[in-house]
């Protein structure tokens, strides 16, 4: 059977980064994404305003929803100290196989709790399955129908808290409308717009980052 792009692009990876080295594996990424097939990472400019508001917050406590190939889930948590906890939901058994490997092969693994189910399954389950109160801080980019109705579930579920910063990806493109007029309206978030480009491309998209005021 023919390879998916994912176990293209972990091959990519095997071939080219160096084990334990985060850097190297972003870049085998972000080189793969350009010269052979792009892919649905949030790629090197958006990633570089992610690592700016990671490196600004020094969460302790992360929760990242679609972990895809693990590309995002290396740029965050090479940038935790040991002590800090990233926990990814992903719910596709497939791309949660290439993930592990990925993220193993940054040397990251000590950092990362990679979790294969759904966000809408795990979200209620954080408190008394890994012992978590609230989080830091919350990377969103599942499924864009999914932002909105997991930020509130995440509210209803007490694991956001006074501080807690929520970061979006794809708010123009593929776009999150129902989620942005929330943030951006809701007198329970300040909200800001980080102006980039798709992945990769020459279009416009971008990323918000929203605070929660409690
Ligand atoms: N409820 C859930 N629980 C757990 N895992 C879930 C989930 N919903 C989706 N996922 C996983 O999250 C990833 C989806 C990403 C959608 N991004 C996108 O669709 C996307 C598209 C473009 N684009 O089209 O240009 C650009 C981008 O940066 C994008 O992130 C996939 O790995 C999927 O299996
Ligand atoms: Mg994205």
């Amino acid at each position: 059977t023919r390879s998916t792009r994912p176990q293209r692009l972990l091959n990519a990876v095997r071939k080219h980064a160096t084990r334990g080295d985060p850097q190297s594996v972003i870049s085998a990424i972000d080189h793969f994404c350009r010269h052979s097939e792009w892919a649905m990472n949030i790629g090197d400019e958006k990633g570089s305003i992610l690592d700016s508001v990671v490196s600004e917050l020094n969460p302790e406590k992360v929760l990242e929803l679609g972990t895809y190939c693990g590309y995002s889930t290396v740029r965050i948590a090479r940038l935790l100290p040991p002590g800090a906890r990233l926990i990814t939901l992903e719910f596709n058994a497939d791309y949660a196989a290439i993930a592990r490997q990925v993220i193993a092969l940054a040397g990251l693994e000590d950092r990362v709790q990679l979790v294969e189910g759904a966000s809408e399954d795990w979200i209620p389950r954080m408190k008394e399955h890994f012992g978590i109160e609230t989080f830091d801080f919350v990377f969103l980019d599942h499924w864009k129908d999914r932002y909105l109705p997991d930020t509130k579930l995440m509210e209803d579920c007490g694991l956001l808290r006074k501080g807690t910063v929520l970061l979006a990806d794809n708010v123009i493109c593929p776009g999150v409308p129902d989620y942005l007029q929330y943030v951006r309206n809701s007198l329970s978030y300040k909200s800001c717009y980080f102006k980039s480009h798709l992945e990769y491309t020459k279009a416009e998209d971008g990323l918000e980052k929203s605070v929660f005021l409690g």
